[in-house]
């Protein structure tokens, strides 16, 4: 079952056992510093795996990465869409299974791997934890180009309200696209500043200096999947 898709609110099931996401050790103190990556394919900011998610999940899944997906001026480039829209970006903080030693492990079973999704929108006010990522675009904006950011709090990249969400059995989407991914897209959704927006969009560049944009992947189908929802 390949991801992104399209969720349709009208399809999914409401499954009262899901629980409100819980998140700990989220919060970095500046004196930790990040990775941040442009790899060709996003920006990376790499996360010890002290963070952790403690509720919303059978088994206990830590922090291996985050990264963002995203269109251009012209458009928008989230990778899951709602009631067929598509929002301007969509971030992901992947989790593997700390039953398996490391992420290698984990990305080959099909409970290897957790990523919490959230979509980004403008709104009226700059997002202050994004600018912790956003200010440092600039230095990376050739592919394979990495600095080191102070630790912040990661939780404030995502909405306030953790317990709203999708929840589906999906896959990376990229290749080798494992289907080994327990999926969470929240409901509510973080914004940023138009600026905010335009920095994300337009600053870095891929391979042969082409610029990094619309870096999501065509909707999947489900094959009578259900989406499942914590919420009525
Ligand atoms: N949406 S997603 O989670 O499937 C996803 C994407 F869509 C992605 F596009 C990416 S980036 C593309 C894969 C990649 C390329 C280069 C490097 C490097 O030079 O370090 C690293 C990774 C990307 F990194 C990820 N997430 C990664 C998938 C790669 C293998 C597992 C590592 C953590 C999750
Ligand atoms: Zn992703």
């Amino acid at each position: 079952m390949q991801s992104p898709i399209g969720i349709d609110t009208a399809e999914t099931v409401f499954s009262p056992q899901l629980r409100p996401i819980q998140l700990a050790g989220y919060s970095l103190p500046s004196k930790e510093t990040l990775k941040l990556k442009n790899n060709g394919h996003t920006v990376v900011l790499e996360l010890p795996k002290s963070l952790a998610i403690t509720s919303g999940y059978a088994q206990q899944y830590r922090a291996v990465q985050l990264h963002l997906h995203w269109g251009s001026l012209a458009g928008p480039g989230s990778e899951h869409t709602v009631n067929n829209h598509r929002f301007p970006a969509e971030i992901h903080v992947v989790h593997y299974n700390t039953k398996y030693d490391n992420i290698k492990e984990a990305m080959v079973h099909p409970d290897g791997l957790a990523v919490l999704g959230a979509f980004l929108q403008v709104g009226p006010r700059e997002n202050p934890y994004y600018q912790q990522i956003l200010e440092h675009l600039y230095k990376i904006q050739g592919e394979d180009e990495e600095v080191f950011v102070p630790g912040f709090n990661i939780a404030g990249l995502l909405p306030a309200n953790l317990n709203l969400y999708f929840r589906y059995n999906g896959s990376l989407t990229t290749p080798p696209c494992y289907q080994t991914v327990k999926w969470t897209v929240f409901n509510q959704t973080v914004q940023l500043s138009q600026d905010q927006m335009s920095v994300l969009v337009t600053t870095l560049r891929g391979d042969d200096d082409s610029p990094l944009q619309n870096n999501f992947r065509e909707l999947q189908k489900l094959h009578g999947r259900h989406v499942l929802a914590s919420f009525q």
